[in-house]
């Protein structure tokens, strides 16, 4: 086919007229002529259309300026467009064909958690974030995760211009997004093979199970990951690494879990629940409790998870579970055992509230059946879920939790207050009593609950007695979980409730014994764990029972400050002032020495209040004005300490540390446990006295009785709102 005799006998005018004369009358006016237009128009069935008068004058242009025939170039242009299909054509064909022979692939969806696994490790691959094609996310980073302290703290002086005070108005902006590879096909290589991945969407009409609400589209992602050769397993090897990379630091972290919304629960099994914490394993020494009770509920869930163990299950028609009922007063430690449980045994923790009103029971049934194999599934305070037997008068009108309460006044608060209007006329004088000024915000919300649960449309909500059994232990129920409930009062429970079988084990937690105020004394007070970092929290998988005492340093100045952060210009104005205000042994903990243990003379409260002195660094301002008013004071050697600061920052973390030998804290620990009555504080009341001084812990032991003898008053319900007085 010959596009330039094609051209030729279409525009005959035009080509006699620039072969022949060389120049194009109609192009130099800038006008074509009639006779030129009268060819055109009729044969691309346009009347003096602008592109057709365009494409001519370039025409033109083209072959009278630069003396090309424009019907080559057109030629040309044609050939290699119709080379080009037929390539590609040939290229899809081929490598259609090398797919399906030469090629093994692997596709995962994204309603599993290895296109999670697999997308993270993208994103952390530093080939693949370089990509031309990318897809940016947000990525915040969690309570727990390590932040680079020297670049915040930088920007924060440089930010606030005083460096006194931390400031994160700015710790969004400075999030870095994540990187992802974008929808298309991209290639990687990994450990030296050639992959290809195709990261694909596709939209995907959801008609809703139950029948109801209004089907949608759902947009549906998956990872088609390819390799040469006809076996698939370097795809196999490689989502292994995703996963394993991913759970990496795994061991050292729990992941709790809640019931995803409602709208996302409807479509079941990874949708049931969503992560709500990734948090630093609790090491059970932390918890304080008989250690009897420790080794006893240790000691069964290790049986219990133990491989062998669904067989011996199975084999004698047992069903594979194991409940827990943890009871005692609020905060004694519940809570912080299940979770040091959970970190030993390195499971993820499923918290579900039967508070929540969005919560029915065939939700429940659910969300029990969605669970993985092995996990901790914690039921918090029960007691107050108001779960009724079916058969009970009263749960007549409480099937759901909210019209239910932890009391029996509310109890019978709640049933007077039926605000439905049938129940109005029969008791009239009931709900004539109730004065509607008179209600708690607790109250409200549980009417609003109700409200919400009667304009349902039949659809009943709540969680029956019966409908909890039948989630923990039914014929659907799931098998292999731990389940642990805890309850401030467990008198208040359904005998079904705790029957053995349902729950194997109970542990009651009392308030703190002696011995128990003993090791939280020492576990505020004992050397933090170094690992990653000077800041970090003690986070260790092991299960030691009881931790035992080592040489510690204890620092005496509060760490997140910007004081004891900042550049060494700062800390060497800062610091070490701190520093001075401490006891006369400070000099050799500035030297970075530990010197010998001291006798502790208690007696002598001044000295101890001194040594222990509230960290100026609390007041950083203060500290400066005091830092600078004091001018050339210093003693020589901190003149010489503070020289040191000035040209080493690592100094700075060792300048503001006094020590504490094992000794001394053991023995200020035995007395602070004398001074408090046993059985009459929780340990999360004694934590709270311990926290607000924990850098100072002989002022702890010289404040403990004036504590005790205010918070002992309080109870006793002699003195209201003393607690700010006493803290
Ligand atoms: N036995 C304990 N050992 C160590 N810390 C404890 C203990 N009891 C309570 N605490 C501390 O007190 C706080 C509250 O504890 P936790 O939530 O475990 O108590 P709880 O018994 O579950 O309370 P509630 O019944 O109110 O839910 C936590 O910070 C925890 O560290």
């Amino acid at each position: 086919m010959d596009f330039s005799s094609i051209i030729r006998g279409a525009l005959p005018t035009l080509v006699t007229n620039s072969s022949t004369h060389g120049t194009n009358t109609s192009a130099e006016k800038g006008l074509p002529d009639s006779l030129f237009f009268d060819t055109l128009s009729p044969l691309l069935g346009f009347h003096f259309n602008p592109l057709v008068k365009l494409f001519i004058i370039l025409y033109n242009l083209v072959g009278n300026r630069l003396g090309i025939d424009p019907t080559y170039i057109l030629t040309v242009a044609g050939l290699f467009w119709a080379a080009n299909k037929v390539l590609t054509q040939l290229y899809v064909a081929l490598y259609g064909l090398a797919r399906q022979h030469f090629m093994a692939s692997i596709e995962v969806s994204n309603s599993d958690d290895i296109y999670f696994h697999m997308i993270k490790w993208l994103a952390s691959q530093p080939k693949m974030v370089n990509s031309r094609s990318l897809t940016a996310e947000t990525a915040s980073k969690g309570a727990w995760e390590e932040e680079d302290e020297s670049e915040l703290t930088s920007s924060l002086v440089s930010a606030s211009g005083s460096g006194v005070f931390l400031n994160f108005s700015n710790q969004e902006a400075k999030a870095p997004p994540r990187f992802t590879p974008a929808l298309g096909l991209h290639s990687f290589w990994f450990r030296g093979r050639y992959f290809q991945l195709h990261r694909k969407q596709e939209s995907l009409f959801e008609p809703l199970a139950g029948g109801h609400g209004i089907p949608r589209f759902k947009d549906k992602e998956s990872l088609v990951l390819s390799c040469f050769g006809r076996s698939p397993e370097p795809i196999k090897l490689l989502l292994q690494h995703a996963k394993e990379q991913y759970y990496v630091d795994h061991q050292a972290k729990t992941i709790v879990r809640r019931p995803a919304p409602q709208a996302l629960r409807r479509y079941g099994h990874r949708h049931s629940w969503q992560q709500v914490a990734n948090r630093p394993v609790r090491p059970m020494q932390t918890v304080v409790l008989d250690e009897e009770q420790k080794i006893r509920v240790l000691s069964d869930m290790n049986e219990y998870l133990h491989p062998a163990t669904p067989r011996w299950y199975a084999n004698r028609g047992i069903p594979l579970r194991r409940g827990y009922l943890f009871h005692g007063p609020p905060g004694t430690g519940k809570t912080s055992l299940s979770f040091a449980l959970a970190g030993v045994f390195g499971l993820d923790i499923y918290v579900i509230s039967l508070l929540d009103p969005t919560l029915t029971e065939e939700d429940l049934l659910g969300l029990f059946t969605s669970l993985p194999r092995r996990c901790v599934v914690l039921l918090e305070d029960i007691d107050t879920a108001g779960l009724k037997r079916a058969d009970d008068p009263a749960s007549s009108s409480s099937s759901s939790p909210s019209s239910s309460s932890s009391s029996d006044d509310d109890d019978k608060e709640s049933e007077g207050r039926q605000d439905d209007d049938s129940k109005e006329k029969k008791s009239p004088k009931k709900s004539k009593n109730h004065n509607k000024r008179d209600w708690k915000v607790s109250d409200l919300a549980r009417e609003l609950k109700r409200a919400g649960n009667n304009s349902d449309s039949g659809e009943k909500k709540g969680i029956s007695l019966s409908g909890l059994l039948n989630a923990i232990d039914g014929v659907a129920s799931h098998e292999g979980r731990v389940l642990i409930m805890t309850t401030n009062k467990p008198e208040a429970l359904d005998e079904a409730l705790i029957r053995p079988g349902r729950v194997d084990l109970q542990i009651a937690f009392t308030n703190a014994s002696q011995e128990q105020a003993r090791e939280l004394f020492v576990r505020i007070y004992e050397p933090e764990n170094t690992k990653g970092g000077s800041r970090s929290f003690p986070i260790s998988v092991s299960d030691h029972l009881s931790s035992p005492l080592t040489p510690l340093t204890l620092s005496s100045e509060p760490p997140p400050t910007p004081l004891s952060l900042s550049s060494d210009k700062d800390s060497s104005v800062t610091d070490v002032s701190g520093i001075t205000e401490i006891g006369d042994d400070d000099d050799a903990a500035t030297d970075g020495k530990i010197p010998a243990p001291a006798p502790l003379d208690l007696t002598d409260t001044a000295a101890a209040a001194k040594r222990d002195a509230i960290p100026t660094g609390r007041f950083p301002l203060e500290q400066q004005q005091q830092q600078h008013q004091r001018g050339h004071h210093h003693r020589p050697n901190q003149r010489r300490h503070e020289e040191q600061t000035k040209t080493t920052k690592t100094t700075t973390t060792r300048t503001t540390t006094t020590t504490i030998h094992p000794a001394e804290l053991a023995h200020l620990a035995a007395q602070f446990a004398a001074r408090i009555p046993p059985g009459q504080f929780s340990p999360a009341e004694l934590q709270g006295f311990l926290l607000k001084r924990k850098k100072t812990p002989r002022r702890a032991l010289e404040e403990v009785d004036a504590w005790v003898a205010g918070m002992l008053a309080q109870k006793a319900g002699k003195t209201r709102g003393l607690s700010l007085s006493v803290q």
